[in-house]
C-alpha cells in the first residue's frame, strides 16, 4: 500500500514533464483538431445545444431532441462529432502513439490509451467543448448531479484490440457526469453495460448492455457502476470526458465517500477547489483512485 501511495503521489508530477517535453517536441500531424471548431460538431449537436441554451430549454425539449437510452438509469444518446473529425482526429492519436514521446495511461485499467492533457488538447478543444457545449446539456440532464456545476474534467482516450486490451473491469468514474464517445474505427462486440448507481447497489443488479455507434456519444453519471465487454475483432477507440463538480465532490469524495482532506494539486486535480481566505479558490487534489 504504501508503494501505491508514493507511485500516486508522483503522478502529477510526472504526467506535467511529460507534457513539457510533447509541448516542445512533438510535432502534430493534424495540428488543426487541437482547437474546436463548429465543424467537428454533428449538426444535431449544435442544434441540441442551441434548444438547451434558449430561454424556455426544459428536460422533456431536451428529451426530444436526444435518445434516451434507460430512463431509470438516465443514460443517453447524442450525435457528438461528424465522421471526418473522428477519423482526422483517431490519426493524430495514432501518430503520436508512434512517437518517441513519453506516454501516461489514462489510468491502471487502460494500458493503450492516451492522456489529452499531455497532449496539450485541453486548452483550446476539451474546456470549450464542456463549457460552451456539454455544460448546457448536462444542466438539463442532472441538475441534482453536479450538472449545473461542472467546472473541470479529467479527459482521455482509451483503446481496445485483440493485441492490447480487450475489455474494462466493473467500475464508477471519477467524474459526476460522463460523455463517452465512440471514435472508431472499425470494430465488433465491445459493447458497455451499466448497473446500479454505486450509492445503491442492489444484491442482483439489472444491467444494460448497450452498443457503440461511431461518432456518437453517451452521457452518463459518473456514479452509475459500469464497464466494457470484449472485443472480438478490429479496433475501438472511444473519447472519455470524467466532468467534475467542485460543489458536489468538496462535500463528499466520490471515490471514498469520505469528506475529502485536500492537497495542492497541479491543474484541475482531482477537481476539488478549497478557498483561502481572502484569496481565489485554489484548485487541490485528495486522492488518485483510478
Ligand atoms: O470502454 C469504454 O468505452 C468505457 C471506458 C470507461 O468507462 C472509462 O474509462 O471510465
Ligand atoms: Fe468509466
Amino acid at each position: 500500500i504504501q508503494e501505491e501511495v508514493q507511485r500516486r503521489k508522483q503522478l502529477a508530477h510526472q504526467s506535467m514533464a511529460r507534457k513539457a517535453i510533447i509541448s516542445q517536441c512533438y510535432k502534430p500531424k493534424h495540428p488543426e483538431v487541437y482547437v474546436l471548431q463548429d465543424s467537428f460538431l454533428a449538426p444535431e449537436f449544435l442544434e441540441t445545444v442551441k434548444y438547451c441554451t434558449s430561454q424556455d430549454a426544459d428536460l422533456q425539449g431536451l428529451l426530444r431532441c436526444i435518445d434516451s437510452i434507460s430512463a431509470d438509469k438516465r443514460i443517453y444518446r447524442l450525435p457528438v462529432f461528424s465522421k471526418e473529425f473522428c477519423r482526422l482526429f483517431i490519426e493524430e492519436l495514432e501518430n503520436f502513439e508512434q512517437s518517441e514521446m513519453p506516454k501516461g495511461r489514462p489510468n491502471t485499467m487502460n494500458n493503450y490509451g492516451v492522456l489529452l492533457n499531455e497532449l496539450g488538447l485541453y486548452e483550446a478543444f476539451i474546456t470549450p467543448l464542456r463549457e460552451k457545449y456539454l455544460q448546457p446539456i448536462a444542466s438539463l440532464l442532472y441538475p441534482d448531479c453536479g450538472g449545473e456545476s461542472l467546472d473541470s474534467h479529467k479527459a482521455f482516450v482509451v483503446k481496445y484490440s485483440l493485441h492490447e486490451d480487450l475489455d474494462l473491469s466493473s467500475h464508477y468514474d471519477n467524474a459526476e457526469v460522463t460523455l463517452n464517445v465512440s471514435l472508431g474505427k472499425e470494430f465488433t462486440e465491445g459493447n458497455l453495460y451499466f448497473g446500479d448507481l454505486r450509492q445503491a447497489p442492489t444484491p442482483v443488479p439489472k444491467y444494460v448492455e448497450i452498443e457503440h455507434v461511431v461518432s456518437q456519444g453517451l452521457l452518463h453519471r459518473g456514479g452509475q457502476i459500469h464497464g466494457a465487454l470484449p472485443v472480438t475483432s478490429g479496433e475501438r477507440w472511444n473519447l472519455i470526458i470524467w466532468m467534475r463538480s467542485s460543489a458536489i465532490r468538496n462535500q463528499l469524495c466520490p471515490m471514498c465517500n469520505k469528506k475529502p482532506e485536500l492537497v495542492e494539486a497541479e491543474e484541475f486535480g482531482d477537481g476539488f477547489t478549497r478557498s483561502t481566505e481572502g484569496d481565489m479558490p485554489q484548485t487541490v487534489d485528495l486522492c488518485y483512485l483510478i
